[in-house]
């Protein structure tokens, strides 16, 4: 029987989510604003396809306008970009997302570069980055993700990490780097680590607080978690199985949930960790936007 809390994700988007409903419902009483949020999907990525009607539906569900463009795989990067620039022009639009990855005939800098800082709700942006890595922090939108991951790991540990591990397994742009910049923010001694990191079961074993964000399958084993430590996993894998001699598919993250239970404090779920946390900051921050 493991013994680590299980981090519930998913009823802490609910509670999120009915907050946000709460703030929209008292923004357009009060200033006649209604939080509007359009979504740019550009080919037919299954997992993409869902995860943009699940931001869709949550953002309806939260009293937002919310638009979803879905664009053909061979869309011309010239024709984001201007449907980008007409949703920047819009004043019913407070947030733009356009989802990841692209086909590979867009550049993804380009597009994610041109949405105004001041509509990047998906925080990626140089200048929101720039913000962020600062420590300008109130006045950037932060990546939804490591948002999301913060909200967890104050939720254990409290907003001050003092003295504290941090160890982030990736380096991403999206996850890894943000990440980073948030656990250094609440003043916890971080270290990033990668593919070419040395001995990397021995540097996550020094880990208070660790975070997987590598993108490998059950990666992280047991024996590389600190007995007590809170264990963040961003991974969504999807792997194939076979049960009675049929091929089905399961999630699973980049730590073997299993076994990391039975020695860290606290360790969040794939599915139902870190996912819906990820659409609910996106919304957190489409408010935000509305707000200000
Ligand atoms: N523009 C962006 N693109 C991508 C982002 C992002 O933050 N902005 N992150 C990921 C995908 N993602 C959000 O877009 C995302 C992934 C997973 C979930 C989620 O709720 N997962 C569920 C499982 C759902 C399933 O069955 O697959 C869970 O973990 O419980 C939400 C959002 C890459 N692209």
């Amino acid at each position: 029987m493991p013994t680590a809390e299980r981090i519930d994700g998913k009823a802490k988007a609910a509670e999120i989510a009915e907050s946000i409903r709460k703030d929209v419902a008292v923004l357009k009483n009060e200033r006649g604003i209604t939080p509007g949020l359009a979504v740019v999907i550009v080919g037919h990525d299954p997992a993409s396809q869902v995860y943009v009607r699940n931001k869709k539906r949550t953002a309806e569900s939260c009293g937002f306008h919310s638009v979803l463009h879905e664009l053909d795989a061979d869309t011309r990067q010239d024709e984001v970009l201007d449907l980008i620039a007409e949703l920047n022009n819009d004043p019913a639009v407070h947030g733009i997302l356009v989802q990841l990855p692209l086909p590979k005939h867009l550049d993804e800098q380009l597009v994610t570069q041109s949405i105004v800082p001041h509509k990047d709700v998906d925080g990626f942006h140089f200048e929101n980055i720039g913000r962020l890595t600062a420590g300008d922090i109130d006045n950037a939108f932060v990546p939804c993700t490591p948002a999301g991951c913060m909200l967890m790991i104050e939720d254990q540990l409290g907003r001050d990490l003092s003295g504290l591990n941090a160890v982030i397994v990736g380096r991403s742009n999206i996850v890894g780097k943000p990440m980073a910049a948030l656990l250094l923010a609440a003043n916890a001694t971080v270290t990033i680590c990668h593919s070419r990191t040395k001995e990397l079961p021995q540097v996550a074993r020094h880990a208070d607080i660790l975070v997987a964000a590598v993108g490998r399958p059950e990666m992280i084993r047991g024996d590389w978690v600190k007995p007590g430590a809170v264990v963040i996993d961003v991974g969504i894998n999807r792997i194939e199985v076979v049960t009675d001699g049929e091929k089905r598919h399961r999630l699973t993250g980049d730590v073997a949930y299993e076994e990391a239970a039975n020695v860290a404090a606290a360790i969040t779920p794939v599915p139902g960790g870190v996912g819906p946390m990820t659409i609910a900051m996106l919304m957190a921050n489409t408010l935000k936007s509305a707000s200000s």
